[in-house]
């Protein structure tokens, strides 16, 4: 089998990436490209031995804080053709479900995620390297919206961790790989010319 291209999709919290991925997913498979979709998310470190208020002190914007050597064997043993179960992890919970997920291996892998690009292991890994370029207050907008209805947080603790961790985690770790990507998507999830382009280069590289 011809290995899979491997594409990592990242940017800031709220910048867009899980919508791009999404989209550009959804459209690949229109055209019958086998893809299959890895969230860095999902590689989280289990916090189930502290208890609740330790897991919310956690700082979940560090490279620490994800098991990326785990991340980086699933997708060497992808690039060998092998099978994986990846891990499934709980926001409201900061643990791991009791869940794996099993997958064959897919000529194209499109893994999202906030600190691939600041992980020595995996950056070799890449076929290719997408930056979403979005600015930090809209990211943040975004976010409040999402983590109030989808992740179980308040208003107060949205705002403490962002001024805490995320806001400076952002430009310590975030913001400075920019300068990896070989594409830099600014608009969003949104950005039609960026899908097209990225699809017609998946399209010429990884001889579907
Ligand atoms: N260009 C855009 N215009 C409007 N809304 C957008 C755009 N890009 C993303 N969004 C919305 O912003 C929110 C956060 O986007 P998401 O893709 O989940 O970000 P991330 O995965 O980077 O955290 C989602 O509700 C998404 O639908
Ligand atoms: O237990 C957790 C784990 C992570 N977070 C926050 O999630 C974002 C990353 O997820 P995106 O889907 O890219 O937004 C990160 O900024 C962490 O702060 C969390 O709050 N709790």
């Amino acid at each position: 089998m011809t290995l899979p291209h491997i594409i990592a999709i990242s940017g800031a919290s709220g910048s867009g990436k899980s919508l791009f991925t999404e989209t550009l997913c959804d459209e690949l498979r229109q055209i019958d490209t086998d893809v299959l979709v890895l969230c860095e998310d999902h590689y989280y470190r289990d916090q189930t031995h502290l208890e609740m208020s330790e897991r919310e002190k956690t700082n979940y914007d560090h490279p620490n804080a994800f098991e990326h050597e785990l991340l980086a064997q699933h997708l060497r043993d992808l690039k060998a053709g092998k099978s994986i179960q990846y891990p499934h992890y709980c926001f409201k919970t900061h643990t791991r479900l009791q869940k794996l997920t099993e997958v064959t291996a897919h000529r194209v892998v499109v893994v999202e995620g906030i600190l691939l690009l600041a992980s020595p292991e995996l950056m070799p890994l890449f076929d290719l390297k997408v930056y979403m370029d979005t600015p930090l207050d809209i990211c943040l907008l975004r976010r409040i919206q999402r983590d109030l209805t989808e992740r179980g947080r308040t208003l107060d603790s949205v705002a403490k961790q962002y001024e805490k961790t995320v806001k400076p985690m952002y430009h310590q770790f975030i913001q400075p790989c920019r300068h990896k990507a070989n594409i830099v998507v600014t608009q969003g999830g949104k950005n039609r010319p960026a899908l097209e382009v990225i699809k017609a280069h998946i399209r010429n590289t990884s001889k579907l």
